[in-house]
Formats: structure tokens, C-alpha cells, sequence
């Protein structure tokens, strides 16, 4: 099982997603973005957190259109896994390959702290182990959290079980208090708060660790 991680300039939660990868039993190779092709048999793509590109003009807007963009594109095309936690979320909405877009937090103010998240959506490869509606608790860390789309896909992504998490109680203003959502075909996860963060007990906390071996268990089985 291989796990591919970009790392753009300005990417700070790269070798935390490499970690929570191995950990799950995976190898791991880390991408740079001037690369255009992601390494042969890379079964799931990590699209980090951090600060790409320093977040100019807007977070994940220059990366959504750098040298590896087409790749990750590819992949997610081709029915690969892709996880991408907070500026990787950003990235994939920049990119069109999620629906919306976050916008600076409703108290325009970097937020990092831990908290509460409801498991909305069960059948995906990420969120198999979880159980529905358990409460699990996700570090944020960022100032562009503010999940928005049109009500149209919003109606669609609750009609449709593409939510993945809510925040139990909103820090950011997110519509829908929606914290993370898939894509129709429940490969592609984005979501802003951390899960990988929150994977080892010196982290504070190990909610996270079972969306890495769900999607282990998911590659095994298929
Ligand atoms: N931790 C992160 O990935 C931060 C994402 C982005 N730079 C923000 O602050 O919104």
C-alpha cells in the first residue's frame, strides 16, 4: 500500500500526514510540485495542511495550479484515493475537484484548537470505522475555514451522504457546520480540521487514527 504526499512551498503538515500514513501501515513517498507524475502504484494521494505558496492571492489557489495539479487531478479521475486535511482541502476546491469554498473564519481570526466532530456519513473508506453520529475529537488550525457553497450543493451534498463531518458546535461560521466532504464517488475527502494530528496519545488525543486504517483496510479488501 502507497501512500504519495505533495509537499508544496509553505506545507507544514506534510511529514504529519506521512506519519499518520506509516503508522497505518503504509509506505510513503513525499512529492514535490514541481513533479508532474505521482510515483508508480500510489494507491492514495495526501494533499497536507500548511501555508502553500504562503497562501498569496487565496489559500490553495497557486498550488490548485501548480506543476503537480494535473497529476493529483488524474489520480482522483482514475477513482484514486485522495485525502486532503485543511490547506488540502482548500487546494481541491481551488482545483474544482470538491465543490465550495472556504472563506476566512466569521471572526476573522486564526483558530487553533481542538474540537468536536460528528461523524455524518459512515460508507466511505475514511469513515468505515467511525460510527454514525459518534463524536470524535479533531485539532483545527487555521483562518480559512469557512465551509460556503450555493444552497443548491449544499441540498446535494446532505441528499446525497457527502458530508462527512460536522462540527458538533461550529468554530468558523461553516455552513451546514459542515467540517469535511467527499466526493460522489466517496474517494476524495476534504476536510478542514486534522485527523492526523490526533493519531498517537503524545498527540493529546487518537480520534483520528481510525480514518487512516479505514482506508488501509478498505485498499486490503478491495
Ligand atoms: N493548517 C492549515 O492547513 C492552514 C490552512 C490555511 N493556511 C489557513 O490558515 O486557513
Amino acid at each position: 500500500m502507497k501512500a504519495a504526499i505533495l509537499v508544496f512551498p509553505g506545507s507544514n503538515c506534510d511529514r504529519d500526514l506521512a506519519e499518520a500514513f506509516r503508522l497505518a501501515g503504509f509506505e510513503t513517498q513525499m512529492v514535490w510540485h514541481k513533479e508532474t507524475a505521482l510515483p508508480e502504484g500510489t494507491d492514495v494521494l495526501g494533499v497536507p495542511g500548511g501555508f502553500s505558496y504562503g497562501d498569496y492571492l487565496r489559500c490553495g489557489a497557486i498550488a490548485a495550479r501548480s506543476p503537480v495539479a494535473a497529476a493529483m487531478k488524474a489520480h482522483a479521475d482514475r477513482g484514486g484515493y485522495v485525502f486532503a486535511p485543511c490547506n488540502g482541502f482548500q487546494i481541491l476546491t481551488e482545483a474544482g475537484m470538491l465543490p465550495g469554498a472556504l472563506l476566512r473564519n466569521a471572526q476573522i481570526k486564526y483558530i487553533c484548537r481542538t474540537v468536536q466532530l460528528r461523524v455524518e456519513e459512515t460508507e466511505s473508506a475514511f469513515t468505515r470505522n467511525y460510527a454514525p453520529g459518534q463524536i470524535i475529537d479533531i485539532p483545527i488550525a487555521h483562518h480559512d475555514g469557512n465551509y460556503t457553497a450555493d444552497p443548491e450543493t449544499l441540498a446535494r451534498l446532505t441528499g446525497e451522504g457527502l458530508v462527512a463531518f460536522r462540527y458538533a458546535d461550529t468554530p468558523n461560521g461553516a455552513m451546514d457546520d459542515i467540517a469535511g466532504i467527499l466526493s460522489p464517488n466517496r474517494r476524495v475527502l476534504g476536510m478542514m480540521p486534522h485527523p492526523e494530528r490526533a493519531c498517537e496519545p503524545a498527540h493529546g488525543g487518537t480520534d483520528g487514527a481510525a480514518l487512516f486504517r479505514g482506508l488501509a483496510e478498505a485498499l486490503v479488501a478491495a
